[in-house]
C-alpha cells in the first residue's frame, strides 16, 4: 500500500473515534480554540494532527498546549506553538478553523498535499505537549496524542503539567539545539535574576524596597511552579497564595490576574493584613501578571499596577541601560547605528501610559488585541517591548543586538572592567536571558520587575506614581452575532455595522478626555466595550451608554440585516479576486492572508466564513 493510502486509512479510522459535536462552530481565536471542555475532544484530536503536519512542514519541533488560561475551570482549550516558540503562523489559522469544523478528515490530506507535506520521510515529526491543571486536561491530552499518532512518523512527547510560557520556551530551546527541560528553565531564570541582583548599584538605598512579595497563583499552574522556582532565588522572599492546593479554592474564581485587573478588587485569600505590601497576581496558565497593593483595612479596593505600568517600568530601565551604552559609544565617536527601541500596545492601553511613554521620547505603536499581533510587531525592533493592559507581554531582543552586546561586554571586560558601560551590557544580556523570548511569561516578568525595583530602590507605591491612570471602564455585551462587528485601525473604529461608529463618536464627544471603542472578543461570545474619561463616573457612563446602544436588539437586528447584505457582496467580490486560495472542499475558501493591515486580516476571515455558511 502506498504511504498516502496508508495514511488516509489510519486517519479515517482514528477520526471515527472523535466525531465533532453537532451544531457548534469553533474558531482559532485570539488564543487558539476554547470552549466548554466537554465538547472539545474532536477539536483537540484534529489539532493534534495539524500540529504533526506543522512539524513535518517546518522540519522542526512544534508545541501543543492544552489550557483555557483565565476562563472558568469547566472550559478548556488548545493552541499550537510554532518553531520559534511563538503562536502558530496566522496563515494556517483558516485551515485550522476549516478542519475542526468540516468534520471531514480527508481534507487534512488535501491540505498536506497542497502544502507539499509528505509522510513517512526520514525526519520524524516531533510535538511537545503540555497542559495546565484543569481536571479535563488529562483526557484532552490523550485525544491530542491520538491525533499526533494518527500521522505516520509523528512522535508526541508529554512534558506534563506546565505553564503556557514554559511550553513555548521549551519549543524554542529545542529548535535552537539548547537544553529544554523544566529544570533548565528554572536554572536560566534564577541565574539571570541573580546576575541582575548582583549588578544592583551599591549606592541605592534598598531599605525602601520590601524583600517580601505575596503572589496570588489564581489556583492554577503558576503557583506550584513558583514554589519550585523560589527555592533557587536569592534576595527575594516570596509567599505564594491560591496555589491550587486541595481546599485552597477554584481555578480563576475570585482570584488571578484577569479578575484583579478587570474588577480592580482584592482577590480571595488577601485581606486587611496585607495593606501596603507588594502583591502580584498570575492568571490560570501563568502568562499574565499584574501587581497590586491593598489600600485599606476597611475596603476591598486596590491600587492596580497593570501591564501598562509593568511595560513602563521595563521601558524606563532598558532605555536607561541603552543610554549608558550609547553615551559611551558617542564618546568613542562611533555611534552611527543607534539601537531601535520600540513599544507596542493595544487600544486597551490606558491613555496615560501612552502619554507617559511618548513623553520619555519612546516610539509607541499599536496593534489589534492578541499577543500574536503584538509579538510580531515587537520583533521588528532591536528591543521591542510589548504588553497588553491585562499583563501579557515580554521584551524581545534581536539576534543582531545580542551579538553586539556580547562583543561590547567582551571588549569592555579587557579594556575597562567594572565600568558603568560594561555593567549596562551585562544587565541587558541578563534581561534577555531572564525574560521569555517566545511569549509573555508571568514568572520571568515577575523576576524582572523585582530586579528592577531593587535596581531603582523603589517601593510599589513609588512605582505606581510613574503616572496616574485615566479612569476607565470595560463592559461585556451579549449580542446575537458578535461577528457582525468588523473593526479597523487597530480595532479603534467600527466599519460594520454601518452607522455604529457615528453613534460611538457622538457619545464620546459628550465627555472630556473621552475615548471609547468596541470589538468582538476572540475568546468569549461577547462584544467588549472600553471607555476612558476624565472621571470614573464619566468613564462608567460612556461605557454604559455605548453598551446600551448595542443591547437595543431591534437596532442590532437592523445592523445585522444591513451587514449581511453588504458582507455577501464583499465576499462575492473576494471570491472572484486573485487573492483567494482554493482548497478542494467548497467550505474551504479563504482570503489570502498577508499584507500589512493586520487588523483587516483578522476580521475579514469571519466575513467569508459566514457568507459560506449562509450560501445555499
Ligand atoms: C480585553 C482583553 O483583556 N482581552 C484579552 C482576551 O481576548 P479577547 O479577544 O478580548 O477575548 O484574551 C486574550 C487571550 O488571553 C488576550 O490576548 C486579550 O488581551
Ligand atoms: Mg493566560
Amino acid at each position: 500500500m502506498q504511504v498516502e493510502e496508508k495514511q488516509q486509512s489510519i486517519i479515517l479510522q482514528s477520526a471515527s473515534r472523535f466525531p465533532p459535536p453537532q451544531g457548534v462552530r469553533f474558531s482559532y481565536g485570539t488564543a487558539g480554540f476554547r470552549s466548554d471542555a466537554s465538547i472539545l475532544s474532536a477539536t483537540v484530536f484534529r489539532v493534534g494532527i495539524l500540529a504533526a503536519l506543522r512539524s513535518l512542514k517546518t522540519h522542526s519541533v512544534i508545541g501543543l498546549m492544552i489550557t483555557a488560561s483565565h476562563n472558568q475551570v469547566s472550559d478548556n482549550g488548545i493552541k499550537i506553538a510554532d518553531p520559534h516558540g511563538g503562536m502558530m503562523t496566522q496563515d494556517w489559522e483558516p485551515f485550522a478553523d476549516a478542519i475542526v469544523n468540516t468534520g471531514n478528515p480527508e481534507d487534512l490530506l488535501q491540505f498536506a498535499k497542497k502544502e507539499n507535506i509528505s509522510f513517512g520521510g526520514a525526519q520524524p515529526a516531533e510535538i511537545l505537549l503540555g497542559r495546565d491543571t484543569r481536571p479535563s486536561g488529562e483526557a484532552l491530552l490523550e485525544a491530542a496524542k491520538q491525533g499526533i499518532n494518527a500521522v505516520i512518523g509523528a512522535v508526541a512527547i508529554d512534558m506534563g503539567i506546565l505553564t503556557t510560557p514554559q511550553l513555548h520556551w521549551m519549543v524554542r530551546c529545542r529548535n535552537k539545539g539548547l537544553e529544554a527541560l523544566e529544570c533548565d528553565y528554572f536554572a536560566q531564570l534564577s541565574s539571570s535574576f541573580g546576575c541582575l541582583m548582583d549588578l544592583v548599584p551599591r549606592d541605592i538605598i534598598t531599605d525602601t524596597v520590601d524583600e517580601k512579595l505575596i503572589v496570588d497563583g489564581a489556583n492554577g499552574v503558576g503557583g506550584e511552579k513558583l514554589e519550585e522556582l523560589k527555592k533557587q532565588l536569592k534576595g527575594l522572599v516570596i509567599q505564594v497564595r491560591n496555589s491550587g492546593k486541595e481546599g485552597e479554592g477554584i481555578l480563576n474564581e475570585g482570584v488571578g490576574a484577569d479578575y484583579v485587573q478587570k474588577e480592580k478588587v482584592v482577590p480571595c485569600g488577601f485581606g486587611p493584613n496585607d495593606v501596603g505590601i507588594r502583591c502580584a497576581s498570575l492568571d490560570g496558565d501563568a502568562d499574565r501578571l499584574v501587581y497590586f497593593r491593598v489600600l485599606s483595612t476597611s475596603s476591598n479596593s486596590i491600587d492596580l499596577v497593570d501591564g501598562d505600568k509593568i511595560l513602563s517600568l521595563f521601558a524606563l530601565f532598558i532605555k536607561e541601560q541603552l543610554s549608558i551604552l550609547n553615551k559611551n559609544e558617542k564618546e568613542e565617536a562611533n555611534n552611527n547605528n543607534p539601537v531601535r527601541l520600540g513599544i507596542v500596545q493595544t487600544a486597551y492601553a490606558n491613555g496615560a501610559s501612552t502619554d507617559y511613554l511618548r513623553q520619555l521620547g519612546l516610539e509607541v505603536v499599536f496593534t489589534p488585541t492578541g499577543v500574536k499581533y503584538l509579538h510580531e510587531k515587537a520583533a521588528e525592533y532591536d528591543v521591542g517591548i510589548y504588553f497588553e493592559a491585562n499583563g501579557h507581554g515580554t521584551v524581545l531582543f534581536s539576534e543582531q543586538l545580542l551579538c553586539w552586546l556580547e562583543a561590547r561586554k567582551n571588549e569592555l571586560a579587557s579594556a575597562s572592567a567594572g565600568c558603568e558601560c560594561q555593567k549596562a551590557a551585562l544587565r541587558l544580556l541578563a534581561v534577555s536571558r531572564l525574560i521569555n523570548q517566545a511569549v509573555g511569561d508571568a514568572l520571568s516578568g515577575l523576576l524582572l520587575v523585582e530586579a528592577i525595583l531593587q535596581h531603582m530602590g523603589w517601593s510599589i507605591e513609588k512605582w505606581t506614581e510613574l503616572y496616574k491612570d485615566l479612569p476607565s471602564k470595560q463592559l461585556k455585551v451579549k449580542v446575537m452575532d458578535r461577528t457582525a462587528v468588523i473593526t479597523t485601525n487597530a480595532e479603534t473604529v467600527v466599519v460594520e455595522p454601518s452607522g455604529l461608529q457615528e453613534v460611538i463618536n457622538t457619545e464620546t464627544a459628550k465627555y472630556p478626555k473621552g475615548r471609547c471603542f468596541i470589538r468582538p472578543s476572540g475568546t468569549e461570545d461577547v462584544i467588549r466595550v472600553y471607555a476612558e474619561a476624565s472621571t470614573q463616573e464619566a468613564a462608567d457612563n460612556l461605557a454604559q451608554s455605548v453598551a446600551g446602544h448595542l443591547r437595543k436588539k431591534k437596532q442590532m437586528k437592523q445592523y445585522q440585516y444591513q451587514w449581511t447584505k453588504k458582507a455577501s457582496n464583499q465576499a462575492e467580490q473576494k471570491h472572484h479576486s486573485s487573492t483567494m486560495i482554493h482548497y478542494s472542499s467548497p467550505h474551504l475558501h479563504h482570503h489570502n492572508l498577508g499584507g500589512p493591515e493586520t487588523d483587516d486580516r483578522c476580521h475579514r476571515i469571519s466575513v467569508v466564513h459566514r457568507w459560506r455558511e449562509q450560501a445555499p
